[in-house]
């Protein structure tokens, strides 16, 4: 019996994808026949932006090579488009004059990007971000010329922006609303993920309405609606995409937004179907892969003639791919009267989580800075879950991160750990089990999971380790982040011993899997680098979080906070009316005390900064940073009856000698002068009390959420000896802990006893204070540099568009 003819117009993501699942289910039931515009395989274009940064080359995101068409005997015509659908003959034609009969005509074509309709959109380089040849036009661009702007704000906008920076472009978006990603954000994350841009370098245009491109052939600007001027030698517009239906509605399909399907796929003509960005379901077009995928399974079952469940929709979440900013975004997000929200707000780490409940019922989340809860948020949205089972979530999540557990352990064997690709837990757990695998090279190849934006391979990562248990060790280990299989310690041992200078080389060398690496590995190799290349090492800005690359803390209403340095707490009058006298001049709204007995000065403009700080003259108090904070200290044996040691200068010269040291994370310190501890020394990272004849130091303290009492560490009798101890101790916390780990977890991690042995010996103390040394030699004060260097002051200034 002939084989019915089944033929695809458009070879791209979901349209191959269905044919995929047709060849799965049934193999050879049908000829099949591809026609496609674009002059290649069928590619991965989610992961053209790592094309456009050059972590990828066009080969790396082939997802169907040519040999995978000729294996499954399809007749593949790249750079053909079908112009004419004959639906009374069942014949299609294409520009190129091939005449196709069908059986079964599947259409999978696609959107257009959206070019807004103003003067000069026609001129050279002014370009949409859809294809390679976009990409490719966008590299050649910034080989020649400087100044981009890329014209929306949206998910395709970003990424956008973030690869012509990556190729040292000058990049301001220019967006129509206030808020960046207001179709996936709410206000708030909006904001931060704002700041966390500009940080990296990205200008920004906000409520701006572009007018005219201006130039002569090429284009050289932008004027908007309020007659300003942009200079611009490359101008991407991302504002949108249209489903591609052309070709449908002049052949009698019925098409509204897109091509209007039922829940089966089927258009109102028989035998022709439509999946992917160019289908219209129940009045929704989709332009992510998940649901597209999801078309195309149901599609491919009805084709291969195998029972199926209707499609009735999807709910959408979405991730930002933009390096170093974690954002993630699914069903409603947006306040209404008869909602609730669950919100939590840590300026300091730069997160932000908000999960949104109507009648009960979870419905929608936005999470920033930190989106290990997305995949169980995204699941149990898509259930409607009842608001009681955010508990578990938080505390699980929270749980999961104290002890270093994945949340894959407590997932359901039917819950989604790749999203794009519809792939459970129980189909990798099988695939590990029953076909040995050991990758997630081998899981991606055999179920899919990976397959298109890449995002749950930390998650399949972790599904490896826990199914594998011991064997795990053997072919992957605890990695630093989801860029690299490397551990921590053999990252730091690569930088030494191969003698890496950069992030960059750092990821070439180890072959990071993202160029620009993520939000965790990039400030984590800025550390160890510093740490390792004390002298060397240059400090790398943009791998570091908002508040240290600014030198302020961030507040909730996108203003700063500046604390300066007061040496163990001591003021004077004199430095108490510089201080007010700033206050007064800046108009800043709130001066406070802090728990760490130092005056913050709340609410100063961004751009007021430098000048605050050069008014102030006083050096950084490092309240933002992974760094020395505070010494804390009492009033001591001059002022207290109880008083046996001089707590305030103990404080003092402790404070002179780790300033502006960076650490694996923030370091607080305190000294009483007696066991009544009314410097709080017992839940400090150094905590020193003063006792007869000598001092007791207590390490791994910690007041905050994490409430521990330091160990006592050491009993020593002199100053120099506190100082010399609580040097080797720091200082071997900063060659060894994580990034991120307070030395109240690193200390039960490696134990007390450990770093007591280890510091025993005098002579590895003494190496140790030398490594200190050096590293305090290469530090400079950052307000300082601030002032003083126009280059990092013009980080401060507003952009100004004539
Ligand atoms: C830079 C970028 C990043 C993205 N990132 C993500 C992401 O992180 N996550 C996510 O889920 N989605 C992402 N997307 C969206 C995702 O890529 C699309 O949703 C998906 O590719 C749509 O698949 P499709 O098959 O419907 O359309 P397409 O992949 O566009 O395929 C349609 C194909 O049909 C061809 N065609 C059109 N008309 C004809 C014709 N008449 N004859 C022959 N051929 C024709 C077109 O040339 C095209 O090759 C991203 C998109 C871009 C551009
Ligand atoms: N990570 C991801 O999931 C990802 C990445 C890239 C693209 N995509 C998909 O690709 C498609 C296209 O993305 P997109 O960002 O172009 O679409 P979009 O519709 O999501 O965003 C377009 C943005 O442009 C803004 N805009 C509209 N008109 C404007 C104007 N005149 N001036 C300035 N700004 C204007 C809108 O306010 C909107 O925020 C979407 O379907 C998107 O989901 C997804
Ligand atoms: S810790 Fe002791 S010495 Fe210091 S203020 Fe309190 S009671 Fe006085
Ligand atoms: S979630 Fe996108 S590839 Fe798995």
């Amino acid at each position: 019996m002939d084989k019915r003819k089944l033929v695809l117009v458009g070879n791209g993501m979901a349209g191959v994808n269905c044919i995929e699942h047709i060849l799965k289910l049934k193999e050879q039931s049908y000829e099949i026949t591809i026609f496609g515009t674009e002059p290649h395989p069928n590619y991965n274009r989610i992961q053209l932006s790592y094309v456009l940064g050059g972590s990828s080359k066009f080969e790396d995101i082939v997802l169907n090579d040519l040999e995978w068409y000729e294996k499954n005997n399809i007749h593949l015509y790249t750079g053909h488009t079908v112009t004419k659908i004959d639906h009374e003959h069942r014949v299609v034609h294409t520009d190129k004059g091939i005449v196709e009969s069908y059986d079964e005509l599947i259409l999978a074509t696609g959107s257009n990007p959206f070019i807004l309709p103003i003067p000069g959109a026609h001129l050279s380089n002014v370009i949409s971000y859809r294809d390679i040849k976009d990409c490719e036009k966008m590299i050649e661009a910034s080989k020649t010329y400087k100044k981009a702007a890329v014209i929306g704000g949206g998910l395709l906008g970003l990424e956008a922006a973030r690869g012509l920076l990556n190729l040292s472009m000058d990049v301001t978006v220019i967006h129509v609303m206030d808020t960046l990603m207001e179709r996936q954000l709410d206000p708030i994350a909006s904001k931060l993920l704002q700041a966390e841009l500009e940080a990296q370098g990205m200008k920004f245009r906000m409520n701006a309405a572009t007018e005219e491109l201006i130039g002569e052939d090429r284009v050289e600007g932008l004027r908007f609606m309020d007659g300003s001027v942009l200079d611009a030698d490359l101008v991407v517009m991302a504002v949108g995409i249209r489903p591609n239906v052309e070709l449908a509605k002049e052949h009698g399909i019925e098409v509204n937004r897109g091509i209007v399907v039922n829940d089966y796929l089927e258009t109102s003509v028989p035998n022709i179907y439509a999946v992917g960005e160019c289908a219209e379901h129940r009045g929704n077009v989709y332009g992510l892969v998940a649901p597209l995928y999801e078309q195309g399974q149901v599609l491919a079952k009805r084709l291969a003639k195998v029972e199926t469940k209707p499609y009735e929709g999807s709910v959408l979440s979405t991730k930002l791919k933009v390096s170093g900013v974690d954002v993630f975004s699914a069903g409603e997000f947006i306040d209404q009267p008869d909602t609730k929200a669950y919100r939590f707000q840590d300026d300091f780490q730069g997160v932000y989580k908000k999960v949104l409940v109507k009648d009960e019922t979870i419905i929608g989340a936005v999470l920033f800075g930190e989106i290990d809860e997305g995949v169980r948020l995204f699941q149990m949205i898509r259930n409607g879950a009842h608001e009681k089972e955010l508990k578990t979530i938080f505390s699980r999540a929270k749980t999961e991160k104290e002890s270093g557990t994945s949340q894959v352990m407590d997932m359901a064997d039917d819950e989604l750990i790749c999203g794009c690709n519809g792939v459970s837990k129980g189909t990798i757990v099988q695939a590990i089990n029953e076909l040995g695998l050991d990758s997630v090279e081998s899981i991606k190849g055999c179920t899919g999971a990976t397959r298109s934006c890449g995002g749950c391979k930390p998650l399949v990562q972790d599904l490896l380790q826990c199914t594998l248990g011991d064997n795990f060790q053997k072919v992957e280990k605890e990695p630093i982040c989801s860029c690299t299989a490397l551990s921590r310690d053999e990252v730091v041992e690569a930088i030494r011993s191969m003698k890496l200078t950069t992030t960059k080389e750092v990821m070439n060398v180890l072959e990071w899997n993202q160029e620009n690496g993520c939000s965790k590995c990039r400030p984590a190799l800025n550390y160890y680098l510093g740490m390792a290349w004390p002298k060397e090492y240059e400090d790398e800005r943009t791998s570091r979080f908002v508040n240290e690359r600014l030198h302020a803390n961030i507040q909730k209403d996108g203003t700063y906070s500046v604390v300066p340095r007061i040496y163990g707490g001591v003021t004077s009058p004199e430095q108490m009316r510089k201080i007010a006298d700033v206050a007064d001049k800046y108009e800043i709204p709130m001066v406070k005390i802090t728990g760490g007995q130092r005056i913050d000065l709340l609410g100063v403009k961004k751009e007021d900064l430098p000048n605050v700080w050069a008014d102030l003259d006083m050096p950084s108090g490092y309240a933002y940073a992974k760094a020395l904070r505070t010494v804390k200290t009492c009033v001591g044996e001059d002022f207290c009856r109880f008083g046996t040691q001089d707590s305030i200068q103990m404080g003092i010269d402790m404070e002179k000698r780790f300033e502006r040291l960076w650490t694996p994370h923030k370091v607080k310190m305190a000294v009483s002068a007696c066991p009544r501890n009314c410097a709080e020394s017992g839940i400090k990272d150094i905590g020193v009390v003063g006792v007869d004849g000598g001092w007791e130091l207590y390490v791994g303290g910690n007041g905050g959420v994490h409430l521990r009492g330091g160990d006592l560490f050491i009993k020593v009798k002199t100053r120099e000896e506190v100082l010399e101890w609580s040097s080797a101790f720091i200082q071997y916390y900063r060659e060894t802990a994580k990034y991120l780990e307070r030395t109240s977890h690193w200390v039960e991690r490696v134990e007390l006893e450990h770093i007591q042995e280890v510091l025993k010996d005098e002579g590895t103390r003494a190496e140790l204070i030398k490594r200190m040394d050096e590293a305090l030699e290469s530090s400079k004060d950052p307000w300082k540099e601030a002032i003083e260097e126009r280059s990092v002051r013009q980080m401060f200034e507003k952009v100004t568009i004539s």
